[in-house]
């Protein structure tokens, strides 16, 4: 089981000391429930490990793995930073009351509008992808007559090991400037001596769910070798190195992050290591992590509904969600466990493979897995789906978008309504004559 969470004398499943079944006749199916303590102990391992090393630092919560306004407000409670990439995010951000000056605004095609929204705002810090960009953002500093501080991002050409879709630090991304080929040190050069645009640093983010930091070693080492070359050609300093987020985290047993503080510290070493070797001040660092502060900190409970025997084949169980509440296993082939909540104790007996609802054949959220004998109603309850679970659900087929409970000192709360077939068709128009 990838979450500590517990069995309570019905053999029924527990999270934050609530039983997972109650929670799902009190809330129906399908269900994302967070366990709040976790998530503060996640973020506190980060930024405590700043503190211990005494290295001023930012840790900010990469929303996009979960955005909510209770969700924003926990972030709040932890003193993080807020990564936002979309308008709907700062959106998100503003609704929860967070300060708008530690949100940091990134995306690869950010548009006049979300600029205007970010400046109008006073936020942080943007996060500077593209030329087009710099343009924009040029445009409305100067119509607003205001000032902005931003990083630079790079694509350091770092080839993590982790899936395709979900690599970001190699040469051929869409995001960022290349370091190898100029476009990092033309930005820096438009930017530099901006009359509106305060240059802050540098930003390179590697890939997501990685578990070993020489990946981020080696992007330190090429970060620093282009900061030496600006120092030596433009007496450029780096006051932030924001170094992003890609800590992986354990879904399966075949996975083996490391603890969080292991990550911070290789950074910190490495920075260091630079540093030194460059003659350089220490930069503030600031990262990023959205997966390692969510994604083990909450399950998905199911209702089984159907099942399928192919005879020397497989049995296909379908639950009452799938790939609408949880797109990664058909996006990524991600891999996930589950246990039946109300047989938490009992013996696995059968080998089967849970099909979501969709119609879609790769609608699967677990091939092959040992469960007790299932039964219609039972309650599935699938372990790490708090990041990029809820926040990249849709409305595939029409189904509704799940509900989202937040559970902390043994009481349960709702922070995200389910939502109604009416919420589903609400902008719809209708084209038949009045
Ligand atoms: C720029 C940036 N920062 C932070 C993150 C968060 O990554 P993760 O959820 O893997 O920590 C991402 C996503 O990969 C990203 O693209
Ligand atoms: N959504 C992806 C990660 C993308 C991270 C954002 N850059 C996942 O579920 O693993």
């Amino acid at each position: 089981m990838s979450n500590p969470l517990n069995i309570n004398h019905s053999g029924h499943l527990t999270i934050g000391g609530i039983d997972t079944t109650e929670l799902a006749k009190k809330y129906g199916t399908p269900l994302f429930i967070y366990d709040v303590e976790h998530i503060r102990k996640n973020a506190r391992a980060f930024v405590d490990t700043f503190k211990k090393y005494q290295v001023k630092a930012q840790v900010a919560y990469a929303s996009k793995a979960f955005s909510s306004v209770a969700m924003v407000q926990v972030a709040k409670q932890e003193n993080l930073s807020l990564d936002v990439v979309s308008q709907g995010e700062l959106y998100t951000a503003l609704k929860a009351g967070f300060p708008t000056e530690k949100i940091h605004f990134h995306g690869n095609n950010k548009n006049y509008d979300e600029l205007l929204m970010a400046v109008n705002q006073e936020i942080g810090c943007i996060v500077i992808d593209n030329f087009h960009e710099i343009e924009l953002l040029s445009t409305i500093l100067s119509d607003q007559n205001k000032k902005m501080d931003v990083l630079i991002r790079v694509t350091p050409g770092i080839e993590a090991h982790t899936h395709d879709y979900i690599l970001t630090g190699n040469e051929d991304s869409k995001f960022g400037f290349d370091l190898s080929n100029g476009q990092a040190t033309r930005a820096m050069e438009q930017l530099h001596t901006h009359p509106y645009i305060n240059l802050k640093g540098i930003h390179c983010h590697i890939g997501s769910q990685i578990f070993e930091t020489e990946g981020f070693i080696m992007a330190i080492e090429r970060v620093f070798g282009t900061l030496a070359e600006w120092k030596d050609s433009h007496a450029f300093t780096c006051e932030i190195l924001n170094l992003g987020g890609g800590f992986g985290i354990k879904y399966t047993q075949e996975d083996e992050p490391l603890p969080l503080e292991k990550y911070v510290e290789a950074l910190i070493e490495e920075v260091t290591k630079q540093v030194n070797l460059h003659d350089m001040d220490f930069p503030e660092i600031w990262i990023e992590p959205g997966r390692s502060i969510v994604g083990d900190t909450a399950i998905t409970l199911y209702t089984i509904g159907s099942t399928k025997e192919i005879p020397n084949v497989r049995k296909y169980v379908a639950v009452d969600g799938g790939m609408t509440d949880n797109l990664r296993p058909a996006l990524y082939q991600a891999k996930y466990e589950a246990v039946i909540a109300n047989k938490a104790n009992e013996e696995e007996v059968e080998n089967v493979s849970i099909a979501g609802k969709c119609c879609e054949s790769g609608d699967m959220l677990i091939w092959d897995i040992a469960l007790p004998k299932v039964q219609p109603n039972d309650i599935l309850a699938v372990f790490s789906t708090g990041a990029y679970g809820y926040s990249m659900s849709n409305h595939y087929n029409r189904f509704p978008k799940a509900a989202v409970v937040f559970v902390e000192n043994g009481k349960d709360r709702l922070v995200i309504k389910r939502e109604s077939y009416q919420d589903v068709v609400q902008n719809d128009l209708s084209y038949e004559e009045e």
